[in-house]
């Protein structure tokens, strides 16, 4: 499902944000959410994004993603410029090439594990018994093989946040975005779904931006992006167990992979 590779994709970022800027306006009242915004992140990348309340990171994560129009600046996904595209064009760009995983889930609750979890492949043109295959396979890999016909209201938070998983990832996304991904769950059950965005990544390479208040998640990821007043403040890679600044040249970023 996701697109075809560029030819260089090699040397081009999967994701690069230039300047990119967001204004909330309402009424006289002016709030710079992004304030001239840079990030690039390279593919089989997992980035947590952290900092302090109101810093921005919904609004990173809403803009750089194309589910929110920005005010400035330019946000390359697989080198194509999200916001060169018309509205149409970016939400089936969107579609193949991202998935979400959002606190509150957002589940359809009348569809059961399977139907939710089939639903981005159908919408994407997927014959309905390559869906169901998929969506199965993909129940099974996060550990639901045997809730796959139960409502959202059947399920416990942690295995609705695993739905969520397997919706986002079943159809190959280039990138996976998580918005505060372990924020409804108790500490056991974030530990489960943060082992297992972990394993996805490592396994499949799955790139992954996850914004989080929890140091704990954080500091599983492998890149640790800070922000401040709409700006990134901070960006360390872990090498070795220790945080050190992101070095720029992808050879470093091989070795900063390995676990
Ligand atoms: N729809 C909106 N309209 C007006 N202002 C907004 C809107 N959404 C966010 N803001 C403002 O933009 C700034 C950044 O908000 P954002 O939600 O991105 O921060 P955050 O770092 O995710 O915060 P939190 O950790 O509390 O979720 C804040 O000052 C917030 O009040």
């Amino acid at each position: 499902m996701a697109d075809r590779e560029p030819r260089n994709a090699g040397a081009e970022p999967l994701l690069r944000a230039q300047g990119v800027q967001k204004i909330y306006r309402s009424g006289e009242v002016e709030v710079r959410a992004l304030a001239g915004l840079d990030l690039e992140v390279r593919r089989g990348e997992f980035v947590a994004v952290m900092g302090p309340s109101g810093s921005g990171k919904t609004t990173l994560l809403n803009c750089l993603s194309g589910l929110d129009e920005i005010d400035a600046g330019r946000v390359l996904v697989q080198g194509r410029d999200l916001f060169a595209m018309s509205d149409a064009v970016r939400t089936a760009h969107r579609a193949r090439t991202m998935g979400f995983v959002f606190q509150s889930f957002n589940l359809i609750p009348v569809f059961t594990a399977a139907e939710n979890v089939e639903l981005p492949l159908l919408l994407c043109g997927a014959a309905s018994e390559t869906a169901r295959t998929r969506a199965l396979e993909m129940l099974d890999r996060v550990g639901l093989a045997s809730r796959v016909g139960h409502r959202p209201n059947e399920l416990s938070g942690g295995e609705q946040q695993r739905v969520t998983l397997a919706r986002a990832l079943v159809g190959h996304p280039a990138i996976v975005w998580a918005d505060e991904p372990t924020g409804n769950l108790d500490s056991g059950m974030a530990e489960q779904v943060m082992a297992l965005f972990l394993e996805l990544n490592r396994e499949q390479g799955q790139t992954v931006v996850l914004v989080t208040h929890d140091p704990a998640v954080g500091r599983a990821a492998q890149r640790l992006v800070g922000m401040r007043d709409g700006r990134l403040v901070s960006d360390e890679v872990r090498v070795d167990g220790r945080w050190v600044a992101r070095p720029a040249a992808p050879e470093l970023l091989e070795a900063a992979r390995r676990p």
